[in-house]
């Protein structure tokens, strides 16, 4: 039956004459608006009335009408709901000092009650007249176009409702996502029928871990184990590669990659999507770049150079868009971790016969690790290119993330010190306001440019706060200062949280907006919330406020910064 009616909403939503039609018109300056909008009548009735308008959909005055009759504004199937466990003052905030610190927090813990939704109960019954995905529970959202729940981002939204004490909705939104996996099969980008062609970064485990070691839940775990073996199956069974030995045929280990396969435009980009490949030739050509770019949105660094050429003619082009011939370090990271944290789990749970399953599964992808991503001679991680059969050997601030998932020996107290070394000689350490995403910063996408993104950041101080070296451990509080600091700053005058920032020290103090992509920069933001309550959690006992004065020795990094910036530049 679902199967059915997601195959009815497609042809509205995802593909098809109508879709085309208002997307070409440019009825909505945002592609995402149209393919958010609720059905007012079913999706068989609509479609043979757009079929009996035949030439006259042309005019863009019908086919307006036509869309008013037969189409509500976005928005109208969410209900903006007061989530019961939100208390003003939660006491845990009652550990960060600073009272301007504090206040602030409980401005970021107020924002959970704009941005938390619930689905309204006509989508379970009539699920085929919108294009947002039925889920049980109240959840929070990222914020302005992004309505719904978004796969990865919902992490960092967790950590910090962790901290704001709403373990209700922080449990209902991770049981949203096994409600995915359970009805799905895995879990979509984000919670779109739009969506279903692809998923996001594989959270959701160490998402359940964070609940189990703020809560101490052992039931929970226990009721959604076996929806995290499904999701972790899925990524087995279809983003799985097995690594082949040239020489004996032999197959040494398997890697994991972002493949989607959509073969058509992402309906909540289509013009983007349309204009990106108006000068192939055959459909043939068309359909591999929309699955390239589709998994590129399934890595959830939608645009980055990253997956593009890295030299030669069509140097950062996306036209030279070429995601299935990557094998992303920070991917096989989280499926590692994922599997360790799944072992953990099976290990509390007395199943040991999953044990030995899961720690083996790590100890492989700990070796994958090595052989395919370390890099001895740079001492960091590499995106492996499978092109070129060789390491991307480009900064990109993902070739850190096995540091936070603890892709290595336990007792290798060196790879830390190395991964130090290696940002700091990429200069990224010198940067006063965040950790760059990457160095391209003559590039237009979003995931390049001078963008700093929260869960990045989060991730490298979590990689260092957690080695228990006291050197890392300070490295990790100075980086977690700066980007308190950054954030502080730009909210004091423009009382917003973005969903990415500039670290560019040509850029404006005062407000610290990300730029670049496909859209807008958005403001609300979960999982920057998220990521500032996380870091007050950890940092709040010891962190002022008036840390956002600049000392002489940030003035010598700035003056460094600027050189190193100017030379990216020019
Ligand atoms: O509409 C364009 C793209 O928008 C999303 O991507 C960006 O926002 C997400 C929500 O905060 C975030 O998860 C993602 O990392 C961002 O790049 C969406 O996820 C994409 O699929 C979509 O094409």
């Amino acid at each position: 039956m679902l199967y059915y009616v997601i195959s009815l909403l497609s042809q509205i939503y995802c593909d098809g004459p109508i879709l085309q039609a208002v997307q070409d018109s440019r009825l909505y300056p945002d592609s995402k608006y149209f393919v958010d909008m609720p059905l007012k009548v079913d999706p068989v009735r609509t479609l043979r009335d757009f079929y009996a308008l035949g030439e006259r959909a042309q005019d863009v005055n019908v086919l307006k009408e036509f869309v008013d009759n037969h189409f509500e504004e976005p928005g109208h199937e969410l209900i903006e709901v007061y989530p019961e466990d939100w208390v003003p003052f939660p006491t845990s905030f009652q550990k960060i000092e600073d009272y301007r610190l504090r206040r602030w927090a409980l401005h970021l813990h107020r924002i959970w009650r704009d941005l938390c939704r619930r689905v309204k109960d006509d989508v379970r019954q009539h699920q085929e007249l919108y294009s947002l995905l039925y889920v049980p529970h109240s959840f929070v959202i990222p914020g302005g176009r992004f309505r719904e729940f978004y796969y990865w981002d919902s992490f960092w939204i967790v950590k910090g409702l962790l901290f704001s004490e709403m373990f209700d909705t922080a449990r209902g939104m991770i049981l949203n996502l096994a409600y995915m996996v359970n009805h799905h099969g895995f879990i979509p980008n984000g919670g779109r029928v739009y969506y279903l062609s692809r998923s996001q970064p594989p959270l959701l485990t160490p998402m359940v871990y964070e609940y189990f070691l703020a809560t101490g839940d052992l039931d929970f775990v226990q009721y959604v184990l076996p929806l995290l073996e499904k999701e972790h199956n899925f990524w087995v069974t279809h983003r799985a590669v097995p690594y082949i030995d040239e020489d004996t045929g032999l197959e040494l280990f398997q890697f994991f990659q972002y493949k989607a396969t959509l073969k058509t435009p992402r309906p909540e980009s289509y013009r983007e999507d349309m204009e990106l490949v108006k000068d192939l030739k055959t459909e043939e050509e068309k359909q591999r770049l929309w699955s390239e770019v589709a998994s590129a949105a399934e890595t959830g660094w939608d645009f980055s150079t990253r997956w593009f050429a890295q030299d030669g003619e069509h140097r950062h082009d996306m036209k030279s868009i070429k995601t299935w011939s990557i094998v992303p370090v920070d991917l096989n990271a989280y499926l590692c971790i994922n599997m360790r944290i799944l072992s953990s789990f099976f290990e509390i749970s007395g199943d040991f016969k999953k044990v030995k399953i899961y720690s083996q599964q790590y100890e492989k992808m700990k070796q994958e690790m090595k052989k395919l991503h370390w890099n001895e001679t740079d001492g960091i991680w590499y995106d492996y290119d499978l092109e070129q059969k060789r390491h991307s050997n480009t900064y990109y601030v993902s070739n850190a993330v096995p540091l936070y998932s603890k892709c290595f020996d336990d007792e290798d107290d060196v790879t830390p010190h190395r991964v130090y070394d290696y940002l700091k000689r990429e200069g990224v350490l010198n940067f006063t306001k965040g950790i760059p995403t990457s160095l391209a910063f003559s590039s237009e996408q979003q995931w390049d440019k001078d963008n700093a993104w929260p869960p990045m950041v989060h991730m490298i101080i979590e990689g260092f706060r957690t080695t228990g070296d006291p050197k890392l451990m300070a490295a990790a509080e100075a980086m977690a200062t700066q980007w308190l600091v950054v954030n502080y700053k730009s909210y004091l005058t423009t009382y917003a949280m973005f969903e990415k920032y500039n670290v560019s020290l040509l850029g404006n103090d005062e407000c610290s907006a990300g730029g670049g992509g496909e859209y807008e920069v958005q403001t609300g933001f979960g999982w920057s919330n998220g990521v500032i309550l996380d870091l007050l959690n950890s940092y709040g006992d010891k962190m002022s406020a008036s840390k956002a004065s600049i000392t002489g020795s940030t003035w010598f990094s700035i003056v460094a910064a600027i050189i190193f910036y100017m030379t990216l530049h020019f």
